[in-house]
């Protein structure tokens, strides 16, 4: 005779259907790379937010439709997923330009990197009065802002950068433009999951898979780890702790960015590694995986596919997908070789352990 099966509540679920999600900050690179990673965002998303940050940076209409157009033919054959592109600010670009891509279907956002902030942000915006018209502009078709929040002065400790920019350079913006909508990328502290709480409806924020997984002292378990080195850097666990329950809240002001950000392994193991953790290929699985500790489950589809839309004042997707419990364990490396016949090493998010929720092949 069998043991009579524990009551629902208390069986933990095996499948969960969601409407299928979107990434709302992702990089996707370009060449090699590119035809690397694409086709992992496409598996779980519909909709992507790319980053503009290539070598030289996406600052004109034409240059983002080439790209989304090199977008679209790294993907698998018979893949819906939709590129959203953005436009890289700088202290000169024209507004019209910016206005006109909007107009035209091409430039959903536009991504302010405070120069020299991040990867390939030398040749961000010195100065936010520089751009005064460009936001003005923004602000009157409601185009969102999307800002990687940190100062960049030297003086000011690299763990405290975020929350300094939302005081010097954030609050005052919002001032000033209050109906501009800004997203704020991939937060990783306490204080930011605060600001954005108490700010109005134009106002949300990105989170990232590691920023809930890990803190500060993953980059120094046991040896130097550039695999869990990106900027903002994570911080210490309360931060963390933060940003856990802020994602989980069922707050709308909260949503899903990976942030997934690959460079080549000789990139990473260097005297000057670069910043960025590769996580699109189980990027969901990861969330899912915080959503199931924190017994949030049943939010992680407003977080992952319902608030982005809304904030972006977007339809949310007509699909579903998946997720089953099925432990499998994340590739140590993944090699892959581009169009071009360049090869390349990524070291994926959670390489060598074990992941309980898999996506479904057939969605
Ligand atoms: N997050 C990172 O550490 N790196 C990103 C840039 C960014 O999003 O800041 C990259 O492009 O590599
Ligand atoms: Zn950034
Ligand atoms: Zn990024």
């Amino acid at each position: 005779m069998t043991a009579a099966a524990p009551p629902d509540s208390v069986t933990p679920p095996q499948r969960l259907r969601l409407r299928r999600p979107d990434d709302w900050h992702v990089h996707l690179r370009d060449g090699a790379l590119l035809q690397m990673v694409a086709p992992a965002t496409a598996r779980s998303f519909a909709r992507a937010i790319v980053m503009p940050n290539l070598s030289p940076p996406i600052t004109t209409v034409a240059a983002a439709a080439a790209y989304g157009a090199r977008i679209r033919a790294a993907l698998p054959d018979g893949s819906h997923f939709t590129p959203l592109l953005t436009a890289y600010l700088t202290d000169t670009i024209d507004p019209a330009e910016i206005e006109r891509g909007h107009r035209e279907g091409v430039f959903t956002a536009c991504k302010l990197y405070p120069a020299h902030a991040t990867t390939n942000a030398a040749a961000g915006v010195t100065d936010l009065a520089r751009i005064e018209a460009v936001l003005a502009a923004m602000e009157r078709i409601g185009m969102p802002l999307l800002i990687h929040g940190e100062v960049t002065d030297a003086e000011i400790d690299i763990f405290d950068r975020e929350a300094v920019f939302i005081e010097r350079h954030l609050a005052p913006l919002l001032s000033r433009h209050p109906g501009l909508k800004v997203v704020l990328e991939h937060i990783t502290t306490a204080e930011s999951v605060a600001f954005v709480r108490q700010g109005g409806a134009n106002l949300a924020a990105t989170i990232t898979p590691h920023h809930l997984h890990i803190n500060r002292n993953a980059m120094f378990q046991g040896g130097l780890r550039p695999d869990f080195y990106c900027l903002p850097v994570a911080k210490r666990e309360r931060h963390r702790l933060a940003l856990r329950e802020a994602a989980t809240s069922g707050e709308p002001c909260f949503f899903l960015g990976t942030d997934s950000a690959p460079h080549s392994r000789s990139a990473k193991e260097s005297a000057c590694g670069c910043a960025g953790i590769y996580n699109a290929p189980f990027a969901l699985e990861s969330y899912a995986a915080v959503f199931e500790q924190e017994g949030a489950l049943d939010r992680l589809e407003a977080f992952a596919s319902l608030h982005g839309p809304a904030f972006y004042g977007l339809p949310v997707n007509d699909g579903h997908i998946t997720l089953v419990r099925e432990p499998h364990t994340v590739p140590p490396r993944l090699h892959g070789n581009g169009a071009d016949g360049t090869a390349s090493t990524l070291v994926p998010f959670h390489a060598g352990q074990v992941l309980q929720w898999r996506l479904a092949d057939d969605g």
